[in-house]
C-alpha cells in the first residue's frame, strides 16, 4: 500500500462544496466524516478535498525547544484548480536553521518551516506527472498544494537505488553548503589543512570528505566517541571528541601542530574563539553556523577575535547557501557524481513517522544524530 493509499485510508476527511453528494451541508458529509476510512470510496472523484497533518509552532522556543512548543493540527486542502498539484511529503528535513529562523521569521501558530522530498499524487498541471519526486520548501506538513513554481525536480540522473532523502542532505542543501563553503569561501587548495567542527553532521561530514577529495589534510571534531570513529572511517586524518578532550587548545595543536589554512565553522562560540588562534598566515574561515549559540536564552559573550584576525591577516566570511543558488546545479551534479563513485559516503539519522518530527528536531539540536537527520513519513 503506497503512502498515498495509506493516507487516503487514514486521513481523508471529505470536505467539499458544489457537489450534491459531498457538500458540507448534506447528511452524507456527516456520515462520510464518521466513516472517514471508508468514505473515500463513496466520494465522487471530482470533489475530493483532503485534510493534511501539519506541525505548528505553538510557543516560541526559550532555550532548547520542548515538545510542548509544538502542536499538530489538521488542515483541509481545497480542491485542485487547473495548473495545481497535490503532493505528499515522503521525507522531511529537520535542520539547525529552524531554531534561529523561527524567532526571526515565524509567529506562534505558523506551520514550522522546513523542506521535504515530496511525491506528486494528483496533477492538474501538464508540466508535472503523478509520481514525480521533488524537493519543496513547504514546512512540516504531510500534504500540500503547489502550482509547481516552488518545486525543484530531483536530477534526471538520480538512480532509483539511491535514497531520495539524500536530496535533503548530502546531495541537497547541507551538501551544497559544504561545497560552496569549501570551494567559494575557503577556496581550499591541495596540500592545505582544513578544520571542521560538527564534523559528523549533515554539513560537516561532507566538508571533510570534499576536503579529502580536494587533496587536503582534514581535522574534525564531534561530540561522541562513536562519531569520532565514524569520521576516521570516512577518511578524516585526525578526529577528536571536543566534549572529552582535556583542552581544546591542546587537541587542536596536537591534530595539526602547524595550524590550519581553512576553518569551516559550524559551531561558533568558544570553539571558534580558540580555533582562530590556530590559523596559519592568510588562513580563511567560512562562518557557516553557530549552533553552540542557537539555544542560548542569554547571548554568550565570547572573547574578542580581532587580534588574531589582524595579526594573521585572516579572511573570515559568513555565508548563507541560498545566496549561492547559481552554484546549485553544478553542486548537486558534482555531489551526486561523488556519491555514485563511492568517494562521498553518507549516513542518515532516519526517524520514522510524522508524529515524531519534534523529537527528531530536538534530538538533532542535542547531537543525537549521526549524519543528516530526516523524518520518514
Ligand atoms: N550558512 C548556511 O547556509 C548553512 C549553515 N548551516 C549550519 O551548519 C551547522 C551544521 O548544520 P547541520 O550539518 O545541518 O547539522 P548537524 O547534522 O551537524 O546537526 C547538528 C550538530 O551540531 C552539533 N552541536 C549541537 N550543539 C552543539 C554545541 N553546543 N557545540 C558544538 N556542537 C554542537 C551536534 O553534533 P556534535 O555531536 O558534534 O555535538 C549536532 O549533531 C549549523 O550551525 C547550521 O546552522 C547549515 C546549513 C546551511
Ligand atoms: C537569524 C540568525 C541566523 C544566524 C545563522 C543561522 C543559521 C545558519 C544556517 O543554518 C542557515 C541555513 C540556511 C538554509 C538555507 C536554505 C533553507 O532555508 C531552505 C533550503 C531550501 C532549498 O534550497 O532546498
Amino acid at each position: 500500500m503506497s503512502a498515498y493509499q495509506r493516507w487516503v485510508a487514514s486521513d481523508v476527511v471529505i470536505r467539499s462544496s458544489g457537489c450534491l453528494f459531498c457538500s458540507p451541508l448534506t447528511p452524507y458529509t456527516a456520515l462520510a466524516s464518521s466513516l472517514a476510512p471508508f468514505s473515500i470510496s463513496l466520494c465522487c472523484s471530482f470533489c475530493r478535498m483532503v485534510t493534511a497533518k501539519v506541525w505548528v509552532l505553538k510557543k516560541h522556543f526559550e532555550g532548547f525547544p520542548k515538545p510542548s512548543d509544538f502542536e499538530m493540527k489538521q488542515v483541509a486542502l481545497a480542491n485542485l484548480k487547473d495548473g495545481e498539484l497535490l503532493l505528499e511529503s515522503v521525507f522531511l528535513s529537520v535542520d539547525p536553521y529552524m531554531r534561529p529562523y523561527s524567532k526571526r521569521d515565524m509567529k506562534e501558530g505558523d506551520v514550522m518551516i522546513g523542506t521535504q522530498v515530496a511525491r506528486i499524487v494528483e496533477s492538474k498541471n501538464p508540466a508535472f506527472a503523478v509520481g514525480t519526486f521533488v524537493v519543496a520548501n513547504r514546512g512540516w506538513r504531510t500534504h500540500f498544494i503547489s502550482d509547481g513554481k516552488d518545486l525543484n525536480l530531483l536530477p534526471a540522473s538520480w538512480p532509483e537505488s539511491l535514497p531520495k532523502s539524500l536530496a535533503l542532505g548530502t546531495v541537497g542543501m547541507p551538501g551544497l553548503t559544504a561545497y560552496v563553503g569549501l570551494f567559494e569561501i575557503c577556496k581550499m587548495k591541495p596540500g592545505e589543512t582544513v578544520l571542521v567542527n560538527a564534523a559528523a553532521g549533515a554539513v560537516g561530514s561532507v566538508v571533510g570528505q570534499l576536503a579529502k577529495i580536494g587533496g587536503c589534510k582534514v581535522v574534525g571534531c564531534a561530540g561522541s566517541d562513536s562519531k569520532v570513529a565514524y569520521l576516521k572511517n570516512i577518511g578524516f586524518d585526525e578526529a577528536f571528541n571536543y566534549k572529552t578532550v582535556a583542552s581544546l587548545d591542546e587537541a587542536l595543536r596536537k591534530a595539526s601542530p602547524d595550524g590550519y589554512d581553512c576553518f569551516f565553522d559550524n559551531v561558533g562560540g568558544e570553539f571558534a574563539s580558540i580555533a582562530i588562534n590556530h590559523m596559519k598566515k592568510f588562513g580563511r574561515i567560512a562562518v557557516c553556523g553557530a549552533i553552540s549559540q542557537y539555544n542560548d536564552s542569554v547571548p554568550q559573550k565570547g572573547p574578542y577575535i580581532q587580534i588574531p584576525m589582524i595579526f594573521n591577516e585572516l579572511s573570515m566570511k559568513g555565508f548563507i547557501v541560498s545566496s549561492w543558488h547559481n552554484h546549485r546545479e553544478e553542486g548537486v551534479k558534482a555531489l551526486l557524481k561523488w556519491v555514485l563513485e563511492g568517494k562521498l559516503k553518507y549516513h542518515e539519522q532516519v526517524t520514522e513517522r510524522f508524529e515524531n518530527m519534534p523529537a527528531a528536531f530536538i534530538g538533532m539540536l542535542k547531537g543525537e544524530n549521526l549524519g543528516k537527520a530526516v523524518v520518514k513519513v
